[in-house]
């Protein structure tokens, strides 16, 4: 998107690649928002070479922050990157809600605080009135698509709404919108991938005349355990909590399909695979825990969430073990 910045206008497209969706971190007695952990976080990851970031994601607790603090969160996110020398790494904002009044707003308040995409879950408290594939949820991103000051990005995620899983003929019907330029599918269905993918690589030839290095719609895999089974259905990356904790291992398994080692990649793959089976069966208290056991920092996440025993700690670093000793192999 073109923003001002110090009256300069910045262009931070959506490039294949891997983003990650960042923790939030607190203070561990207070629970109040920890700046410097946000902000060397994310400039870590930059360091490593993540294509870009997603703050309020499942992994950055969205649904335990005010929209005060979100914007801090956003705004500590950027300025980091800015300061460190990654102003072109664009911040996606997660700004769903339950109506679309709530949703424009956060998507008003993620742009303020320097977000360049939003990433939007469909609204789910009263989804037993209405279906996936209803004109309840089109009418709900297109109405706010259409006055979003940033685009949007789709997240499907029905294990966070209720079940809700849109098919890819709402998402292709919805990815018309101009304003709606990507797909985030944890849903893990890599054959609705593959069609979206398909599909959106036609409108690509047809806007641009040739096969765009940036895509008009931009597909990526929602969990870590299927990049490469997406890069080979025609997606773009990821968009996947591991990186938080392993981003070299998840950019280098992208670059082996890439370059068409693929032995190697698909061994590198199942390395990733393995260690993301401990964050995805314990969601961000899990991802924490890593990170905490791995790197020193990462600290617990906000009440009510659990926080892990120690036995629970030992038994996921275990889990990270084989992950953790690839990254430190790699540059
Ligand atoms: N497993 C997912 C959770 C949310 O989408 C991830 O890796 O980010």
């Amino acid at each position: 998107m073109v923003r001002t910045s110090g009256g300069i206008n910045v262009i931070r497209p959506l490039i294949p690649g891997v983003y990650v969706p960042t923790l939030c971190f607190f203070d561990p007695k207070t629970e109040d928002i920890d700046t410097d952990s946000i902000a060397s976080h994310t400039v870590r990851l930059a360091q490593a070479g993540v294509t870009g970031i997603a703050t309020q994601g499942s992994n950055g607790e969205a649904v335990h922050l005010t929209h005060g603090e979100r914007e801090v969160v956003t705004a500590t996110t950027r300025s980091a990157l800015d300061r460190a020398g990654f102003s072109h790494v664009p911040v996606i904002v997660g700004c769903g809600a339950q109506s679309v009044r709530e949703t424009v707003e956060l998507c008003c308040e993620a742009a303020e605080a320097g977000g360049d995409y939003a990433l939007i879950l469909p609204p789910s408290y009263y989804a037993t009135l209405f279906a996936p594939s209803s004109e309840t949820v089109v009418k709900y991103f297109r109405e706010v698509a259409d006055v979003s000051p940033i685009p949007i990005i789709i997240y499907n995620y029905p294990g966070a709404v209720n079940g809700l899983d849109l098919s890819s003929d709402i998402i292709l019907s919805l990815a018309q919108h101009p304003n709606i330029v990507g797909v985030k599918l944890t849903c893990g269905n890599t054959g609705k991938l593959n069609r979206i993918a398909s599909a959106v690589r036609k409108v690509t030839l047809t806007r641009n005349g040739n096969n765009s290095v940036n895509p008009d719609f931009l597909v990526l895999a929602g969990s870590a355990d299927f990049t490469i089974q997406s890069l080979i259905a025609g997606g773009h990356g990821i968009l996947a909590g591991l990186a938080n904790i392993a981003p070299k291992a998840c950019i280098k398994t992208v670059e082996l399909y890439k370059e068409g080692k693929i032995e190697e990649a698909q061994k590198m793959q199942e390395v990733v695979s393995r260690g993301d089976w401990t964050a995805i069966q314990n969601g961000v208290v899990g991802v924490k825990s890593g990170l905490q056991s791995w790197l020193g920092y990462g600290g617990f996440t906000r009440s009510p969430l659990p926080r892990p025993t120690s036995e629970e700690s030992k038994a996921w670093k275990e889990g990270y073990r084989e992950l953790m000793t690839l990254e430190k192999t790699l540059l």
